[in-house]
C-alpha cells in the first residue's frame, strides 16, 4: 500500500480526471459513497452492540428461503441498508472545498439510508464551487436541510454522531473561524466523530495536529493513504484509518513519484522480494545461515550485547560472535552457550579501548555482518576506531547506540566510501543528533526526516518509535505499523540490531534486513504483549523469547 503527499494526491487526482477522462464529479460521488458506507457500518456495530449480528441474520434468512425452495430472491444494496437507521441523527459539517463536496455526497447516500441528516456549512453555502457546487445543490434539490454555522442555531448535542467534511488535502495551516469553532465544538461534544479523507486540522503530510484538529473515531482516507495519517500525533487523532477507492487506479501511484510504503507482509512479499516463512534448506548448516560479528556491551552496559547476541541468533543466523572487553567476561561466561565470545582487550574498567580495532577487522574477514553500538560506551580516539571499521570492514556495517553518538559528532560524509551497505539504527534523539536538528523537529516529520537523511549519507535509516520508519539511499520509505506501546522498555533497540544483523549474515540485502527485521520484531513485541497479563510488564527479553 502507497502513502502519499498530498500534492502527489492532487497530482493522482488531475491525471485520472484529464488523462483517464473521468470528470472529478464521478470521483466526488464514489467518495461520498463510500463515507456513507463507513458511516454506515459503523451505525450498524453500534446497534449490535449485545444484539444480533446483521450479517448473519441476513445469512440466515438466506438459509430460510433456501430451504423453503425461493427460485428467485432480490435484497437492498447491502452496505447502505440499516435496520436501525431511524434512530441515528448526523451533522454533516461542510467546508468550502472538495472535502465540504464529498461530505455533500455523503449525505445524499446516508438520507438514502433512513438516517436523518442536517448539514452545517461552515461558509455561506454560495461560496462552494465547482463539484463542491452541483452538491450542494443535489443535496438542496433532495431537500436535505441545512444550516450555516453563526448563523442559525446549531446544536450538536441533538445528533448521533458528526462527519468532518471541513477540511482536506487542500488545507493550510491552522483552522481559522468557523472551521476552528466547529472542530472545537464538534472534539467537545463527545458525539462520535467520521472524518472524510483525513481529521480537519492535521497536516496530510506531517501528522502534525494544529489547533484545533478533530479527534475521530474513524477516518475514511480516499483513494491513497495519506502519509500524515501514520505519523504521530496524526495517527492518534485520527482514530482507525479505512482506505477506500474511489475510482483512482492504483498503476498511476508509480508514476507521481510515490516512494514510500505501507510495510504490510504484501510489500515484503511482492515489493521487496522476501520469504516470509523463512524457509531453510533441507541441506543447510551453521554456515549456510552466516556469522554475526557484534562489537558491543561495557562491564556497566554488559546487557545490551547480550540482548543484541541472543536476538541475533533467534532471528535465525548460524553463528554469533561477540567481541567484547576482556574485564566482560567472567560475567559473560556461561551466560548464553551459543555464544562465541572474542576478547578484544580494553580498559581496566570494563570499557572498550580504541587499540581492538585490528582485531576486529581480522575477526570481520571471516564474518558476514559487523553490528557495532549497542552498550558500547564511550571512550579515547572512538572516532577513529570507527573510522577505521567503517574504511576496513569488508562485510555489511549495522550502526547503533553510542556508535551513532560517534557519527554524530563527525562528518563521516568525508570517510572513504564503502562497498558494502551500512544501517544506522537511531531513535529520534539520536537522529536529532544525526541530523542536527532538534528531537521535536525529527518527531515533525519522521518520514521525510529519514528519507531526506538517508538520500543525502547514502545510507539505510531504521528511524525507530511508534511506525518506525526505513529510509533507503534511493530514496524509498517504508513504514512499519506492526509493535506495542509496552516495547518502549530499555534494550528493545538492541534486540532489533541483533535481528536485522541476522538477517543480513542470512544474506538479504539492507532494505529487505531492515524492513523485515523491524516487521518481525514489531510482531514479536505484540506476541510478548498477549504473553503478558499487561503489556507495561514487557522486557526486552521477553520480545526475543516470543521470536
Ligand atoms: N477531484 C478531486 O480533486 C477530488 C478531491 N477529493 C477530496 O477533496 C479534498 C481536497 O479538496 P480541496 O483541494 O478542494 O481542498 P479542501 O481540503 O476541501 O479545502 C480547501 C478549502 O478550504 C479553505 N481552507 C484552506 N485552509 C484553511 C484553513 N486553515 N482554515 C480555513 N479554511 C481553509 C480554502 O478556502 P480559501 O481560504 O482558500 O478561500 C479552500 O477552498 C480531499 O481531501 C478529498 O476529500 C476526493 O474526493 C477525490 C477527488
Ligand atoms: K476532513
Amino acid at each position: 500500500m502507497y502513502l502519499v503527499t498530498a500534492e502527489q494526491m492532487r497530482w493522482l487526482d488531475g491525471e485520472t480526471i484529464q488523462r483517464l477522462g473521468i470528470p472529478a464529479i464521478a470521483l466526488m460521488e464514489n467518495a461520498g459513497r463510500v463515507i456513507a458506507e463507513e458511516i454506515v457500518a459503523l451505525c450498524r456495530r453500534r446497534g449490535e452492540e449485545g444484539g444480533r449480528n446483521a450479517a448473519d441474520g441476513e445469512d440466515a434468512g438466506l438459509k430460510d428461503a433456501a430451504l423453503a425452495g425461493a427460485a428467485f430472491q432480490v435484497s437492498a444494496d447491502h452496505a447502505l441498508t440499516l435496520d436501525n437507521a431511524a434512530a441515528e441523527r448526523w451533522l454533516i459539517l461542510v467546508g468550502k472545498g472538495n472535502n465540504g463536496g464529498d461530505g455533500l455526497a455523503a449525505a445524499r447516500y446516508l438520507r438514502e439510508t433512513g438516517i436523518a441528516v442536517t448539514l452545517v456549512y461552515a461558509v455561506p453555502p454560495e461560496s462552494l464551487s465547482g463539484e463542491a457546487a452541483l452538491q450542494r445543490d443535489a443535496a438542496a434539490a433532495m431537500g436535505l436541510p441545512a444550516v450555516v454555522y453563526g448563523r442559525d442555531r446549531l446544536d450538536l448535542a441533538e445528533c448521533s454522531g458528526i462527519l468532518d467534511a471541513l477540511l482536506g488535502t487542500g488545507a493550510a495551516g491552522a483552522p481559522r473561524g468557523a472551521y476552528a469553532e466547529l472542530i472545537a465544538a464538534a472534539n467537545s461534544s463527545g458525539k462520535v466523530i467520521v472524518s472524510a479523507d483525513i481529521p480537519s486540522g492535521l497536516n496530510a503530510d506531517t501528522g502534525e495536529t494544529h489547533e484545533p484538529c478533530i479527534h475521530a473515531s474513524v477516518t475514511v482516507c480516499l483513494a491513497f493513504l495519506k502519509r500524515g495519517l501514520l505519523q504521530y500525533p496524526g495517527s492518534s487523532a485520527a482514530g482507525h484509518v479505512k482506505v477506500r477507492a474511489i475510482g483512482i487506479p492504483t498503476s498511476l501511484a508509480p508514476e507521481s513519484g510515490v516512494q514510500v510504503y505501507l510495510l504490510t507482509p504484501e510489500v515484503l512479499h511482492a515489493h521487496l522480494g522476501v520469504d516470509l516463512a523463512r524457509r531453510r534448506s533441507p541441506e543447510g548448516h551453521k554456515g549456510t545461515y552466516g556469522h554475526v560479528l557484534l562489537a558491543a556491551g561495557t562491564l556497566r552496559m554488559s546487557g545490551a550485547g547480550l540482548l543484541s547476541a541472543r536476538a541475533a541468533l533467534r532471528a535465525g543466523c548460524g553463528l554469533v560472535t561477540w567481541a567484547l572487553p576482556q574485564k566482560l567476561l567472567p560475567a559473560i561466561i556461561g551466560s548464553a552457550p551459543e555464544l562465541m565470545l572474542a576478547d578484544v582487550g580494553g580498559n581496566e574498567d570494563g570499557t572498550w579501548h580504541a587499540g581492538s580495532v585490528s582485531e576486529l577487522l581480522k575477526l570481520s574477514k571471516e564474518r558476514d555482518v559487523l553490528a557495532v553500538g549497542p552498550g558500547l560506551g564511550r571512550f579515547e580516539s572512538d572516532t577513529e576506531w570507527l573510522r577505521h571499521l567503517w574504511e576496513g570492514v569488508d562485510c555489511p556495517l549495522v550502526i547503533d547506540a553510542d556508535a551513532l553518538n560517534i557519527l554524530a559528532e563527525t562528518d563521516y560524509k568525508d570517510w572513504a566510501s564503502r562497498r558494502h551497505p551500512v544501517i544506522l539504527t537511531p531513535h529520534p534523539g539520536e537522529m536529532a543528533r544525526l541530523a542536527g536538528v532538534t528531537t521535536a523537529e525529527v518527531k515533525r516529520d519522521r518520514i521525510g526526516l529519514a528519507m531526506g537523511y538517508a538520500k543525502d549519507h547514502g545510507i539505510t535509516i531504521v528511524l525507530k518509535g511508534a511506525h518506525t520508519v526505513i529510509a533507503t539511499p534511493e530514496g524509498q520509505a517504508y513504514v512499519n505499523t506492526t509493535g506495542h506501546p509496552g516495547m518502549g522498555t530499555g534494550g528493545a533497540g538492541d534486540v532489533l540490531t541483533g535481528m536485522i544483523s541476522s538477517l543480513l549474515a542470512q544474506g538479504m540485502n539492507e532494505t529487505q534486513a531492515a524492513a523485515f527485521g523491524v516487521y518481525l520484531h514489531g510482531l514479536a513485541g505484540e506476541r510478548a504483549a498477549r504473553q503478558r497479563n499487561n503489556p507495561a510488564a514487557i522486557i526486552a527479553g521477553d520480545i526475543i523469547e516470543a521470536l
